[in-house]
């Protein structure tokens, strides 16, 4: 029999008694099963709850911090031509708009099998209502005033036709000015910040206060997310007294304290807006002090760091080398790339942050296995950067990953990987505001409990798009790229009543099943499988 796939592309329903549809709400029982390990004894745990999901879909604001940059003006540029539908031409012929790349808007997840047996899989953006990019309200600052037109030229991402197409829809947004301090990026930056707020920190962490309200209050939203795809910032020192408690921290932006980074000061404002903060990049946004303030206030924050290219394939391979009993016991790490975000790595504090981000991506993976790995034993890792302005935003990647294989073999895999880094980086953006926004509109309530709860502010579940995963404090980093993949996918499940996926088709792995399978085909004529 061969089981071929469909694919649903009409918005569909469960029907269950573990998942009920109201006008305003899905509300599903779902089991949560674990498994508590003490000692050599394993004992499974079950939890009964309910998930509640709100079904309306708010009107949404994005504002972009680096709006101005290769990945923001791509990213709008992205949503403005697959709102309008845009085709362009190019030498292999005319190209149209899509949102590839995006795990939300591009993915599928498989529903189930119909009555013959064949998989049925769906748009991933069709499991639960979520917010369309390209109904979106897009906005945001940048220290650098150019308009979006030119800087969509400046940063050469896009075909040229397109960027002729799109030129004048992107021509007269222009971004606000920001808040700058130098010390955090590279010197050479400071070319480009022509657009700048001044005054105190307290005072410029206002004056964003007041642009998130007055850009929500134009647009008539319902919610606005803040997301920093700014300039790769120097790690801020986490000082006692300075930013490791809400208090301190606000107390230290009250005194102009130095270590208070533009990209905390944008983290502060959005929370205290009650607006949620995505960090892009890799450096230490989230301090303490920014952690224990968006806790208190119940307000998601999410990051480190875009995992768009080089990193994601790395977190990928070594979760199948280490998965498959082969031990990597060196990587290598090259890229160059020509764009700005290039150029402000090429200071030495602002690669640190990359390196961090870059390097420690493996280390769940390695501490998974202690067959492979003792305590504390890692791969040898090198992460380099160079700046080469003449690739521009096609970052050349190339990795060496050497293993030990069985009985004393040595494997090496070269691979050349060009990562188009804001073709790549872009659709992460629209995921993690997609699935920001719906997590922001799901609570779960357990057995016995009568309060809803929403899930925790540090929001890991994004942590598919990130190469630093947030993670509540306590919990585990996870940056196996499927078992991120398969988080998601198994909460949306969860909100409509469906237990996880466990990939163990026992439909077709006896022959017992089989032959219901066999009569089942038999009993129904050949028909488009459906779900009602
Ligand atoms: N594949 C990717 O592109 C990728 C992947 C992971 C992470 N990132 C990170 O995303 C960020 C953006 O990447 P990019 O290629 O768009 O870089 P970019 O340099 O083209 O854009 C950054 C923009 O931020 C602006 N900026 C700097 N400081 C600012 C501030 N304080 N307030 C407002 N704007 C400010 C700059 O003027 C610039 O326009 C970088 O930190 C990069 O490391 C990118
Ligand atoms: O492709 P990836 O590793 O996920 O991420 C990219 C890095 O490889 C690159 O060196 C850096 O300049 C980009 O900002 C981005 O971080």
């Amino acid at each position: 029999m061969s089981s071929s796939t469909s694919n649903l592309n009409e918005i569909f329903t469960v029907r269950s008694d573990k998942c009920k549809y109201t006008e305003d709400t899905i509300i599903s029982d779902f089991k949560y099963e674990s498994t508590l390990v003490e000692g050599n004894v394993v004992i499974p745990v079950e939890t009964k709850m309910q998930f509640k999901t709100e079904r309306a879909v708010p009107k949404v604001g994005v504002m972009l911090v680096g709006l101005g940059g290769n990945n923001g003006c791509t990213c709008i540029a992205g949503a403005i031509a697959n709102k309008l539908g845009m085709t362009w031409n190019t030498k292999e012929g005319e190209k149209k708009s899509n949102y590839w790349g995006s795990v939300m808007m591009s993915s599928t997840v498989k529903l189930g099998n119909d009555a013959r047996g064949n998989s049925v899989f769906t748009p991933m953006k069709n499991m639960l209502p979520m917010v369309d990019p390209s109904q979106v309200v897009w906005g945001g600052w940048d220290i650098n005033s150019m308009n979006l037109g030119d800087a969509m030229r400046r940063s050469k991402v896009l075909d040229w036709d397109l960027q002729q197409k799109l030129y004048e829809n992107m021509k007269d947004i222009v971004p606000l000015p920001s808040v700058y301090f130098p010390d955090f990026i590279a010197a050479n930056q400071s070319e480009r910040a022509d657009h700048v707020l001044t005054g105190t920190k307290q005072e410029q962490m206002e004056h964003i206060r007041k642009d998130i309200s007055d850009f929500k209050a134009k647009h008539q939203l319902d919610k606005v997310i803040l997301l920093w795809t700014a300039n790769t910032e120097r790690f801020a020192c986490v000082e006692e007294g300075v930013n490791d408690t809400k208090e301190n921290m606000l107390h230290s932006i009250q005194r102009d304290e130095a270590e208070i980074s533009a990209s905390t000061i944008f983290a502060v404002a959005s929370i205290l807006e009650g607006c949620t903060f995505i960090n892009g990049s890799p450096q230490n946004t989230f301090v303490p002090g920014v952690v224990d303030l968006a806790r208190h206030k119940k307000v998601f924050i999410a990051g480190d760091d875009f995992k768009s290219g080089q990193t994601k394939m790395k977190s990928v391979l070594v979760d199948f080398l280490v998965g498959a009993g082969i031990k990597p016991v060196s990587i290598v790490s090259y890229n160059h790339l020509g764009n700005n975000d290039g150029k402000n790595l090429s200071a030495p504090s602002q690669f640190r942050s990359k390196e961090i981000s870059k390097s420690n991506v493996v280390d769940d993976m390695v501490e998974s296995n202690r067959i492979l790995f003792e305590e504390d034993e890692h791969p040898d890792h090198v992460v380099v950067i160079k700046h080469v302005p003449y690739v521009g935003d096609s970052k050349r990647a190339l990795d060496e990953y050497t293993s030990e294989i069985f009985m004393g073999g040595v494997n090496t895999i070269s691979m050349h990987n060009t990562c188009e880094d804001s073709l790549l980086a872009t659709p992460l953006i629209y995921d993690l505001v997609i699935l920001a926004e719906l997590c922001d509109r799901i609570s779960v309530k357990k057995e016995g409990e009568s309060e809803w709860e929403q899930f925790h502010p540090v929001l890991s579940l994004l942590s598919y798009m990130l190469k630093a995963p947030l993670v509540p404090n306590g919990a585990p980093v996870v940056n196996a790229l499927f078992t991120q993949r398969q988080a998601i996918i198994n909460v949306l499940r969860a909100c409509l009543g469906l237990g996880p996926e466990n990939h163990m088709s026992l439909e077709h792995r006896f022959e017992s099943n089989l032959a219901q399978l066999q009569e089942a085909i038999s009993s129904r004529p050949e028909k488009k499988a459906r779900i009602d």
